[in-house]
């Protein structure tokens, strides 16, 4: 389980997250949901460590983030290109070099079934196939969590599509996802439990199938109770 307990960060003096507790277990989506600059991506960047709090705590299975709770993570971030200089053969052959935990099998079925050419170099790629490359990327790793930063972003409706399907596959196995996201539609029947911020804070945390089963609710009849007041 990742556990953020009462994180706050500041930059300078705006402070981006006001005291934000949520946790994503294990075999489940979490979906952290809001509008641009509410703090999706300094949440993943301080699970990370790519930005350090000010106060509060962060654990992985317990304990708190270090160098051998990062072997368990991986991180996937939006559409910023990974290896920009190498071919997709090339970046699996990096990633296999660097990581004891990359998984070449995982990574051969990402290219099938994104249909990606695995000569092609990543920094010419649409923005659809960098995605879907930063994907298989990450998703080869045999790691227990994953972070995606708002895998969706910009992408045309059938990668989105394709995209989302990962999700319903044995490709994601068990293992717990946090996903960033301001657009629902693609993937609110995929996600288990779906966290609401705004301005920082955590307006409500709620589990999908209960509100849908208990308050005859979808995520996107929540947000709007939530945000429109
Ligand atoms: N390095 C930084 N220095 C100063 N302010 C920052 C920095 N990084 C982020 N911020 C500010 O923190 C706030 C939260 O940013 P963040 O990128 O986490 O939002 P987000 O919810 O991921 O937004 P988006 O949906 O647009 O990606 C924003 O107001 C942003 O301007």
């Amino acid at each position: 389980m990742i556990e953020v307990n009462d994180v706050v960060k500041k930059f300078g003096r705006k402070e981006v997250l006001k005291g934000i507790s949520f946790t994503a277990n294990k075999g489940e989506i979490t979906c952290l949901i809001g509008i641009n600059g509410v703090g999706k991506t300094t949440i993943l960047n301080a699970i990370m460590k790519l930005t350090p709090i000010n106060s509060g705590e962060i654990l992985v299975d317990g304990k708190k983030v270090t160098k051998s709770t990062f072997e368990k993570i991986t991180f996937i971030p939006d559409s910023t290109i990974m290896l920009p200089g190498f071919t997709i053969n090339e970046a699996m052959d990096f990633m296999n070099d660097y990581y004891e935990v990359w998984n070449q099998e995982r990574a051969n079925e990402f290219l099938k079934f994104f249909r990606l050419n695995p000569e092609d170099k990543i920094s010419t790629l649409s923005k659809g196939n960098t995605a879907k490359t930063n994907l298989l990327l990450g998703l080869s790793l045999d790691v227990d969590y994953v972070l995606m930063d708002e895998p969706f972003s910009g992408i045309d409706m059938f990668s989105r599509e394709q995209i989302a399907e990962v999700f319903t596959t044995h490709l994601i196995e068990d293992r717990g996802v946090i996903i960033t996201t301001h657009e629902i539609n693609d993937i609110e029947h995929l996600i288990d439990k779906a966290v609401l911020l705004d301005e920082g804070e955590i307006y409500k945390e709620f589990n999908t199938e209960e509100i849908r089963e208990e308050e005859g609710k979808s995520v996107v009849d929540v947000m709007r109770e939530v945000y429109r007041g």
